[in-house]
């Protein structure tokens, strides 16, 4: 039987008092390191920014509106953290609106999501109908009239629709209140970013005309520049770069082929492998099979959330779990960087160890920590699979409206790994992981599926059908015009020199 350690009575606690001795013992004798401890490095490798992300952030700091885009790994979101740093200079931290057009990513940014920024519910209404909606919404209103810059990222899962509505709200509310000429989108210095060959928006009206954001009647107007990111950093390995740049674009030749059905070979997927779902049902089902299977007794972790609806709500819908059941032998993955020198940064894998209680801990952490965990005190300790050890302490997710934390959650940065949805990996990085194909649907799926891994040996794949591979003519449109238009601007940049 299963003891929960949150909700039983006695027994767990008996359970639980044992443990917390054979903890510290533990910690005493192993050496592991608590997350909160002073022992981990917190400081950052420095990553040199190349030439053109340079050159970015000086179209930015000139004031320029930006489009940045590239390929997975390219560095966008790594980017837009500089970005962000940038804008809060010029225009100061309460006129920066940080957003993400889903949960998970607005969360990583410590952002909002776009939507919630808005104010405009689903956004499932004419613009006219959600300019009123917003301009009854006084926090709504107000933040339309105080941005200054406005950051979005994951572009490529917004609408056409609705970037059209919002820079018909943002041009009608500024050009109203402040009193000045109409601008596109009230002359907001507007910052975006993603990959259209990566997750579509999610349409939920039938025949929708404009799907993509690149769609949107303002979308050219919106932006002084519009710029590819060409350097991948993910992968550094040349064939798998190739492939992965033919898989984004819906193209093969027999070489990748061969290549893929290699990875289609490997007899059984390294046992680390985080397996990679469309739907999460089955992510959810997976997960709780595995950890069935293990018959340990199972440490519930209940997140503490703080601040107001809606941003509360928004909270529900980023990576960290309300309830987290882990027991000893889950796979897990991390969703912070705690120690961006030591390599256990966002999507490092590792396995629970065990349960130890943290020690020489400060009062305020300590309840903290009795919040999530209940009387215990016991928090996980990860092997991970680069083979360090470590217990995981209580982290903090915001939900930003410009320099205000409108809402928080405390939980374990840790989240079940032997599935996860290939909605929840967007933007992340694995080195391991294995998908079956068969189930994968729609455009960009499979690339972003593939995407993730570092290397070809964490790649493991079943039911590849070439077939799969496939990329919406609209976006590959888009980008063939992109680059032509970057071409001939370059040729016009020779001959001005001549
Ligand atoms: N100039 C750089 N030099 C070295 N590494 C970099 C540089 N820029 C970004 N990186 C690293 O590249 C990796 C991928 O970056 P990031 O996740 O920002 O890419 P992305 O383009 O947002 O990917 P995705 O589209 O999959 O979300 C990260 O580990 C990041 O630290």
């Amino acid at each position: 039987m299963k003891l929960s350690l949150l909700y039983t009575g006695k027994t767990a606690y008996r359970f639980l008092s044992s443990k917390a001795t054979w903890g510290c013992q533990f910690s005493a004798k192993s050496k592991v390191k608590s997350s909160r401890s002073e022992l981990i490095s917190t400081k950052k490798p420095k990553v040199k920014l190349t030439e053109q992300q340079n050159q970015i952030l000086e179209a930015i700091s000139n004031g320029n509106s930006v489009f940045i885009t590239g390929s997975a790994g390219t560095g966008k979101t790594y980017l837009l953290q500089h970005i962000i740093t940038k804008l809060r200079k010029i225009h100061g931290k309460s006129r920066v609106f940080v957003t993400a057009s889903t949960g998970v990513a607005a969360c990583s940014l410590n952002g909002q999501t776009l939507h919630s920024f808005a104010g405009i519910g689903l956004g499932d209404a004419s613009s006219v109908d959600l300019l009123s909606r917003v301009s009854l919404d006084k926090r709504a209103y107000r933040r339309w009239n105080k941005v200054r810059a406005l950051v979005i990222d994951e572009i490529s899962m917004v609408s056409g629709e609705v970037f059209d509505n919002l820079e018909f709200i943002a041009r009608s509310i500024r050009s109203e209140e402040l009193g000045c000429e109409e601008k596109i989108w009230g002359g907001i210095q507007l910052v975006v970013s993603g990959d259209f060959f990566q997750l579509p928006p999610v349409i939920n009206k039938k025949g929708q005309q404009k799907e993509f954001a690149f769609e949107a009647d303002c979308w050219n107007a919106s932006f002084d520049e519009q710029i590819e990111l060409k350097t991948i950093f993910r992968q550094s390995d040349a064939q798998l770069i190739k492939v992965l740049q033919g898989i984004r674009k819906g193209k093969y030749d027999s070489e990748d082929l061969k290549l893929l059905d290699q990875c289609c070979s490997k007899v059984e997927p390294d046992s680390s492998a985080v397996q990679l779902y469309p739907r999460i049902e089955d992510v959810s089902r997976v997960n709780a099979e595995r950890l069935d299977c293990l018959d340990e007794v199972l440490f519930h972790y209940q997140a503490v959330d703080s601040g107001k609806d809606p941003w509360k709500k928004q909270l529900k819908n980023g990576i960290a779990p309300e309830l987290l059941k882990l027991c000893v032998g889950s796979r897990v993955l991390l969703t912070k960087n705690i120690d961006v020198v030591g390599g256990l940064v966002n999507g490092a894998t590792g396995t629970i160890l065990d349960f130890a209680v943290v020690q020489d801990t400060h009062k305020l952490y300590d309840s903290e920590i009795s919040d999530i965990c209940g009387n215990g005190n016991l928090l996980p300790v990860v092997r991970f699979d680069s083979g360090q050890e470590l217990m995981i302490g209580v982290e903090r997710w915001y939900v930003m409206e410009g320099d205000e934390a409108v809402a928080m959650r405390k939980q374990i940065p840790l989240i079940l790994a032997w599935a996860l949805s290939i909605h929840k990996c967007q933007g992340m990085t694995l080195n391991n992981l294995h998908t079956d194909l068969f189930r994968v649907f729609g455009f960009g799926m499979v690339y972003v599926a593939l995407s993730r891994v570092k290397s070809l040996d964490g790649l493991s794949l079943v039911n590849f059908n070439p077939s799969k591979i496939k990329a919406n003519p609209k976006v590959l449109q888009f980008y063939e015009k992109l680059s032509a238009e970057k071409d001939e601007q370059r040729e016009d940049s020779v001959t001005d020199d001549i």
